[in-house]
């Protein structure tokens, strides 16, 4: 990334020409990220024992933790997704008016206990505001390639994003994958095919080779490794809000590569109560029209209810939380 002013107006150009056209890029010298340092966290965390990654188990699997969104999900046998992984968000009071038991985007996460070894949760944290300044950036300069006001996208992501930084290990089968993780020429998934639901992704693969985009042909083609870079993509809500057919929310997935795998994805999303019945495009040649919908709501519906990802089909049922719990739905819907 680059900050004179004639450079930026030639980046913007770049992003805005790649979200229209491949839906996906390459983002090199990001400031404040060093990969070597982000690898050590996904290995001193994959390496705990397995009582204490239970300890930040949601609640689906370890039904005594409160967690039902954020922490720790193990490997699931017989899934086609082959992974564990660690995901959070920006820490919300456990005071805001905002934070209900509807609203798993602003649950308290279970932090590791750490050794002294590494310091995972202050280093994470820190880490996750160098992804979100990073995407603004990114939102500001793809504004600015379309003539909009820098700010046309940011304003969504300004009071509390729910953003999910997660960090993912895929290990080695057990013996045979599942028919389902069998697709062609031999080929075996670890992440089946799929676009991503959030608003826009930061990808660290760390040179691991594995992932593979849909081209504009429609044919799968591999992401070979670029060392120091991270992967962006956008996703289904960011193509939504811009009408559906001005950026390319890409389908990929992650093939085995027979050894131990980690990336680490930066779910870029917006806050809770942002509208994302929006058309943005609209918006701003004065031809607003909407209907309005708020982020989280959303979001649960299609995570939970349409796309039924591995990592969320386990969660309650949205309305029923609320009627098990004899509440008043304080944040809407
Ligand atoms: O691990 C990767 O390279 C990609 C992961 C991914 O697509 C996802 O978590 O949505
Ligand atoms: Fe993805």
């Amino acid at each position: 990334m680059s900050k004179t002013e004639s450079d930026r107006a030639g980046l913007a150009k770049i992003v805005v020409d790649a979200l229209e056209n491949i839906g996906f890029l390459f983002i090199d010298n990001v400031e404040g990220l060093d990969f070597d340092r982000l690898f050590q966290a996904c290995q001193w965390f994959f390496s705990l024992p397995p009582e204490k990654k239970r300890k930040l188990c949601r609640k689906n699997w370890v039904p005594e933790n409160p967690n039902i969104y954020r922490g720790y999900f193990p490997v699931v046998e017989g899934e086609p997704s082959r992974k564990e992984g660690f995901e959070f968000g920006r820490a919300v009071s456990p005071d805001d008016v905002q934070v209900s038991p509807e609203n798993w985007y602003y649950e308290t996460c279970p932090w590791p206990e750490e050794d002294g070894k590494f310091p995972f949760k202050e280093y994470m944290t820190s880490m996750y505001e160098v992804m979100h300044e990073l995407a603004m950036e990114i939102l500001r300069l793809t504004a600015l390639g379309l003539g909009l006001p820098e700010g046309a996208f940011t304003y969504l992501f300004d009071d509390k994003p729910c953003s999910t930084y997660r960090i993912l290990h895929y290990p080695p089968w057990n013996g045979p994958p599942p028919s389902n993780a069998r697709i062609e020429d031999g080929k075996i998934l670890t992440t089946p095919d799929h676009s991503d639901s959030n608003f826009l992704t930061l990808l660290a693969t760390f040179n691991y080779k594995g992932l593979e985009i849909v081209n504009s042909e429609g044919n799968w083609v591999a992401v070979e490794p670029r060392p120091k870079s991270l992967v962006m993509n956008i996703g289904d809500l960011f193509d939504r809000m811009t009408g559906g057919n001005k950026f390319r929310a890409t389908r990929h997935r992650v093939l085995d590569i027979g050894v131990d795998r980690f990336s680490v994805p930066f779910f870029l999303e917006p806050s809770y109560f942002s509208d994302v019945g929006v058309n943005l495009i609209k918006k701003y040649i004065g031809e607003e029209s909407h209907e309005p919908e708020k982020y989280g709501c959303y979001m649960i519906r299609v995570a939970k209810y349409e796309r039924k990802y591995f990592e969320y089909k386990v969660l309650p049922d949205f309305e029923k939380v609320g009627e098990r719990l004899g509440l008043v739905d304080p944040v809407g819907s």
